[in-house]
């Protein structure tokens, strides 16, 4: 599979690493200053840039007919527009706030566990995400992406950071060394406290899932989710 990378620092480095390992090409490295990007050689495009570039990268490549496997959150406000676009060329699109086995797991718990507590008064759900202090966006967006689990099963409206409005979920982000991503989800009540907690060791798990996305997506037209790419509904 020839791979365009967009974005070539921590991820898309490491997202080469494991693409080659794969027996991949990476046949384009993109990044804010190139002229020219020669769409013609690329099965898959990976964005992992920045929050700023990515509509850009990602509407370019579903513009030329390249299926887009897009990692960078920060974007989101945009996101209508792509699967407009992606609908009308009739492209291929996996959007994923992480893209790692354990933390798509980890929605899964998430979901089931705001489940069981959404009739559960006593209880009220905070959230926390920890990261590396070069982030340039917060919350993080698998944090947003929990929030709008717990929001999907529970009466909770919103997320805000910080907040404590009775209906607003609150997140709280902290920015600490090379953390490369915690993310742990609070009940507490009076009388006792439920946890669960997403630890990652480093960035191998993100890295790996969007290269398993962009071997699963070929052939492919739509838009897709981690769900669908690691058949999760088989499992729930
Ligand atoms: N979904 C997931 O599983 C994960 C998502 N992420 C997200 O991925 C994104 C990238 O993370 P990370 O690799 O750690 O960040 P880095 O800052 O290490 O890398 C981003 C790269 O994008 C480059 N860039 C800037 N502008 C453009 C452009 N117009 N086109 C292409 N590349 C550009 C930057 O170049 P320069 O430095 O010169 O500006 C930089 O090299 C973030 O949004 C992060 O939140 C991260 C990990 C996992
Ligand atoms: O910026 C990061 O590093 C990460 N970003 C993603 C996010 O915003 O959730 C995924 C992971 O937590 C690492």
């Amino acid at each position: 599979m020839n791979i365009g990378l967009f974005g070539y620092g921590k991820m898309g480095k490491m997202i080469e690493q494991l693409a080659l390992q794969r027996g991949h090409n990476i046949v384009a490295k993109v990044d804010v200053d190139t002229k020219h990007i020669n769409f013609s050689e690329m099965d898959v495009a990976i964005d992992f840039s920045t929050p700023d570039a990515a509509f850009n990268n990602i509407t370019a490549s579903i513009k030329n007919s390249v299926p887009i496997i897009s990692g960078t959150t920060g974007w989101l406000a945009q996101y209508d527009q792509v699967v407009e676009l992606c609908k009308e060329k009739q492209g291929a699109l996996i959007y994923a706030s992480n893209f790692s086995l354990g933390v798509n797991i980890f929605f899964e718990l998430n979901a089931y566990l705001a489940k069981m507590m959404s009739n559960l008064e006593q209880y009220n759900v905070s959230m926390e995400e920890i990261h590396h202090t070069q982030k340039l966006d917060a919350p993080s967006g698998t944090a947003i992406t929990l929030a709008e689990g717990i929001i999907e099963h529970t009466t909770y409206q919103d997320w805000q950071m910080e907040s404590t409005g009775k209906h607003s979920i609150p997140i709280t982000s902290k920015r600490e060394g090379t953390v490369p991503g915690t993310h742990t989800v609070s009940y507490e009540s009076d009388v006792d406290k439920i946890e669960i907690k997403h630890e990652a060791h480093n960035r191998k798990g993100f890295a790996l899932g969007a290269v398993i996305a962009a071997e699963w997506i070929q052939g492919k037209t739509g838009i897709f989710s981690m769900r669908d790419v690691l058949n999760l509904s088989e499992r729930t």
